[in-house]
């Protein structure tokens, strides 16, 4: 494919259209009038869609749609949205807004660029007339009497193994779904137990292309995608229940920049989870629930849950360099360098004897001088949070800290560091480990998988 657009000076975004036939939906979109550039999403041994399912169904294609758009969207970041299918609901037009100025935020911060003001989804009435400048709402939606039943999205890291564990322990139904060909999330489904669904996700080719000619490129709000792709499995297949593993730590902020928060886990937090489970009470079912089995826990309440799942630990990985579309993987699931590694380490070490952990990571990270950087970082010690899926600054220094009170490990090179430089600067009131390990009442876990919190606890 020729791309005869230059990403960086186009005019208009469009969603030009989004079509499902026989378990593949295409998303399409262009800048300008340019070339088409179609995400394809293959759902595997899809049923035909239930006649009374069909809106609903309807509704999340066209929710994954301006969602998955986001990829192509930052390629550009023209000052025009248009939409072939024309405006949005006011509630449609929000979670758009907002997920694509708090999602792409890293984005903007890296490239220095500010996205205030300028995403503006095309609202059903704005502009045209002086009574009504917003769109207003769009009916609700009533239940579909969705079977009783789980897609338990898998990342191949340990907080979706803890939730998988979660719901067998209160017998619920429940099947292990993951978005892209990891061999290694493959692996961790298959060890879960659970049926398994793989829904395949193609990005447009178009896009590497403007990538190469210079396109904006950065971080996107990929569990949106994802949370998307599996709002519109559950309607193709009947569940009536989406429980991503996302912690507490996700809804804080990376940094602030300019007045702004910058979260690299945006769309991990509590406000996108409260948006988009809101949305599809509203818009695809009333009975269809999306929500976090982990939102009440902190990183280190899930390691601890965590270390208990010995049968997990010689195929799952944290470390995202495995994810990679493109390029090198790591050759034995961690890669031992980036700030993953370096958190997932440190976080499971109060809680693992210490062979068990060097057996994990094939190495001791933090007897390795070189490292020192990563590791202040994941303190807040010099520097900020990396821009990663790692727990609070706070949460990392209460485990550095008990860490430094054992005599397995105060000798290793950098908790010593800690000991001899960090610790005499930090508030000793403010370091200990068991506060981190008690749930906060804040979740949206309905009330059918309840008893599963109970299990992580
Ligand atoms: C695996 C990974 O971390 N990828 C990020 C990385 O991408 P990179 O360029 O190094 O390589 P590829 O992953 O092979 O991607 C190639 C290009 O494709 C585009 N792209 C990819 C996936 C997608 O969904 N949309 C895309 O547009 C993009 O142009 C890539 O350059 O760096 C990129 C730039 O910073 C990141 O966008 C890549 O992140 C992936 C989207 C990804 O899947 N990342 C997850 C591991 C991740 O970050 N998870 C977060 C969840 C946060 C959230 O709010 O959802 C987490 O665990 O905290
Ligand atoms: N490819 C994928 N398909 C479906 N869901 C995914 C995929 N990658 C990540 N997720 C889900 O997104 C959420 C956030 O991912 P995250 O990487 O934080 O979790 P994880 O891989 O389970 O654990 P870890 O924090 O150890 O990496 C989890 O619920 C995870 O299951």
């Amino acid at each position: 494919m020729t791309i005869t657009v230059q990403p960086r000076l186009t005019r208009v975004f469009r969603f030009t259209r989004a079509s499902y036939a026989d378990g593949v939906a295409e998303l399409a979109y262009a800048f300008d009038e340019g070339e088409e550039l179609v995400e394809t999403i293959r759902f595997p041994q899809a049923p035909a869609v239930p006649t009374e399912r069909r809106a609903a169904f309807d509704a999340a294609l066209k929710l994954l749609h301006l969602v998955a758009g986001v990829s192509y969207y930052k390629a550009g970041v023209p000052p025009k949205i248009e939409l072939a299918d024309g405006p949005l609901d006011d509630g449609t037009a929000e979670l758009l807004d907002q997920l694509y100025l708090h999602g792409l935020a890293e984005f903007a911060y890296r490239n220095g660029l500010d996205l205030r003001g300028r995403i503006a989804f095309p609202r059903l009435g704005a502009g045209t007339g002086t009574e009504r400048s917003r769109g207003g709402s769009a009916p609700a939606v009533g239940a579909l009497d969705l079977p009783k039943r789980t897609l338990v999205p898998i990342g191949g890291g340990k907080d979706s193994l803890v939730a998988v564990e979660a719901i067998k322990a209160i017998s619920g139904e429940a099947t292990a779904v993951w978005v892209g060909n990891s061999a290694l999330i493959a692996a961790c489904a298959e060890r879960t137990g659970l049926p398994t669904l793989n829904i395949q996700r193609e990005l447009a080719p178009g896009l590497f292309e403007l990538n190469r000619l210079g396109a904006w490129n950065g971080h996107i709000p990929v569990t949106a995608v994802n949370s998307a792709i599996l709002a519109v499995a559950a309607i193709l297949y009947g569940y009536d229940s989406i429980t991503f593993a996302n912690e507490r730590s996700a809804s804080a902020a990376t940094l602030e920049y300019d007045g702004q928060q910058v979260n690299h886990q945006w769309s991990k937090s509590l406000a996108f989870e409260t948006l988009l489970g809101d949305w599809l009470h509203t818009h695809v079912a009333a009975d269809l629930d999306y929500c976090s089995l982990l939102r009440p826990y902190s990183e280190l309440a899930i390691t601890r849950a965590f270390a208990k799942l010995t049968p997990y630990f010689d195929v799952f990985s944290s470390c995202n360099r495995n994810f990679k579309l493109l390029g090198p993987k790591p050759v034995d699931r961690w890669c031992g360098q980036c700030p993953k590694c370096h958190f997932v380490f440190l976080a499971l070490a109060p809680f693992l004897p210490k062979p068990r952990l060097l057996a994990i990571f094939g190495r001791n990270l933090l007897d390795d001088e070189n490292q020192a950087a990563g590791f202040d970082a994941l303190l807040e010690y010099q520097d900020h949070k990396p821009f990663e899926c790692v727990g609070e600054g706070a949460e990392a220094r209460a485990a550095m800290y008990a860490l430094s009170q054992r005599p397995e490990w105060q000798e290793d090179a950098l908790v010593e560091r800690f000991r001899s430089e960090i610790l005499p600067q930090l508030d000793a009131t403010q370091l200990a480990l068991e506060p981190w390990l008690e749930p906060s009442p804040e979740h949206r876990v309905p009330a059918r998988l309840q008893a599963a919190l109970a299990a992580i606890g």
